[in-house]
């Protein structure tokens, strides 16, 4: 494709994603790609490159157009995007050609917009503090509270780059040959500071294709889920359960800590989810994990109260602390989501807390940054259920790094711990 035409498809994408604002903008790429297969590898990842880059500065480009009086339109905003791009390198006019495939002439006004915002700084003085920030109004006091005085930073970590972590596989390998074999295959990695099983991937290579990810030496882990994994500490003939497993992400990495002894149950409410673990056990080789979806009044997890030894609550949530990977989420993020989210939160951790063992542990987690979605909630446990109490770590019971957790509550985020936001709680049933 020529550049042109590049930019033209990035234009398409954007209108697309413009007419669907309600979904994920990967899903949506992912089905504009297969409905246009005539589109290759390399120019895939340059469209994908323009749209997420101006994703990433949504509000503030919206901000820039606004101010000129006009609409921004997903032409504009690619437009606006090459005039405040601070390297600057393109040349709408060799762009915007009219030509077969490419976007037509730049009209007067555009041409106005382009000069008027060339060489000018993304953020502007004079931007609500929400805009500057990329966030929506109604988040911004929320994450205040959170984050205080490093907000500003915070974010700024937030907005970069999501780094491709991986998960050693420890039924199958160890971190120094998984980390050799995925050399050969000219994929190089860096052992992570803080999991003791991650490997780290430097540039971005299709790690999926490679022999080591196939034959299930690895799984593609941020290095944050993996302390999820670490703070639950499952061992070796305990009985453990994964309340909301999903697709069995962290199933697979307690399967691992339990060496394949003892028995694990994934559950949860979606099927699909679920049926997406089958695949994933298997290639890792987890013999001792059983699924199980969640019904209405289900007498399954009734009949199975009180008996286990770990329980995790990988809670739904506003996945704010995964803004890297999905820069529009925070975009599509309602205050009647998070209100939503929060309930069902505190429903699904008294479901699971009934499910522990007198002196057996849970671990609540959520992959947001958020205090309503995490301490708040863990208080509001705690004062309803008595007979529970946050744990500080020890290593006998988890396998999180010394000094990463206060008080039994562990907060990862990208600025402080290079990962995504993660947040987990580690607590003990008394009885
Ligand atoms: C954060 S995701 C889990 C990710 C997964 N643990 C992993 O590591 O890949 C939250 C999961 O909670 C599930 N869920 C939603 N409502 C639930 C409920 N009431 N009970 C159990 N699981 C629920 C969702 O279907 C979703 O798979």
């Amino acid at each position: 494709m020529t550049p042109s035409a590049r930019l033209s498809a990035a234009i398409d994408l954007l209108t697309a994603m413009e007419a669907t604002p309600l979904r994920p903008a990967d899903a949506l790429a992912n089905a504009f790609f297969r409905e246009r297969r005539y589109i290759g590898g390399g120019d895939r990842r340059a469209i994908s490159a323009r749209v997420w880059g101006i994703l990433r500065h949504w509000r503030r480009l919206h901000w820039w157009i606004e101010n000129a009086d006009m609409q921004p339109t997903p032409r504009l905003l690619a437009l606006a995007m090459m005039a405040l791009e601070p390297q600057g390198r393109e040349n709408p006019d060799d762009l915007f050609t009219g030509e077969r495939y490419a976007p037509l002439g730049l009209t007067g006004p555009e041409r106005r917009l382009y000069d008027r915002l060339r060489g000018q700084d993304l953020l502007h003085p004079d931007m609500p503090r929400a805009v500057r920030l990329e966030v929506p109004d109604w988040l911004l006091p929320r994450l205040e509270r959170t984050f205080g005085d490093a907000l500003e930073a915070e974010l700024a970590a937030m907005e970069g780059e999501a780094t491709l972590d991986l998960r050693v596989n420890l039924l199958k390998s160890d971190r120094p040959t998984a980390r050799a074999a995925l050399g050969t295959e000219g994929i190089h990695a860096v052992e992570t500071t803080l999991s003791p099983w991650g490997l780290r991937v430097t540039g971005r290579l299709p790690v999926t294709s490679s022999a080591a990810f196939r034959s299930g030496l690895i799984e593609i882990q941020d290095e944050g889920s993996q302390l999820v994994v670490a703070a639950v500490g499952a061992r070796p003939g305990m009985r453990v359960l994964d309340y909301c497993a999903g697709a069995a992400g962290k199933t697979l990495g307690m399967a691992m800590t339990m060496e394949n002894r003892g028995h694990i149950v994934a559950c949860d409410v979606s099927e699909p989810r679920l049926e997406g673990a089958v695949r994933r056990l298997r290639r890792a080789g987890v013999h001792n994990a059983e699924r199980h979806l969640l019904v209405a009044g289900d007498r399954w997890a009734r009949r199975r109260s009180g008996s286990f030894d770990r329980v995790l609550v990988d809670a739904p949530c506003t996945g704010t602390g995964t803004w890297r990977r999905n820069p529009d989420a925070r975009l599509r993020l309602r205050e009647q989501d998070l209100l939503e989210l929060t309930a069902k939160q505190a429903e699904i951790i008294d479901r699971a807390a009934a499910l522990v063992r007198p002196g057996g542990r849970m671990v609540y987690a959520t992959c947001s940054v958020l205090h309503e979605e995490n301490t708040d909630q863990i208080t509001a446990f705690l004062a309803r259920n008595p007979d529970f109490a946050l744990v500080p770590p020890d290593s006998e019971h988890d396998d999180l790094p010394p000094g990463l957790s206060t008080d039994g509550q562990v907060s990862l985020t990208p600025r402080q711990h290079h990962t995504d936001g993660f947040f987990a709680a580690m607590m003990q049933r008394k009885s």
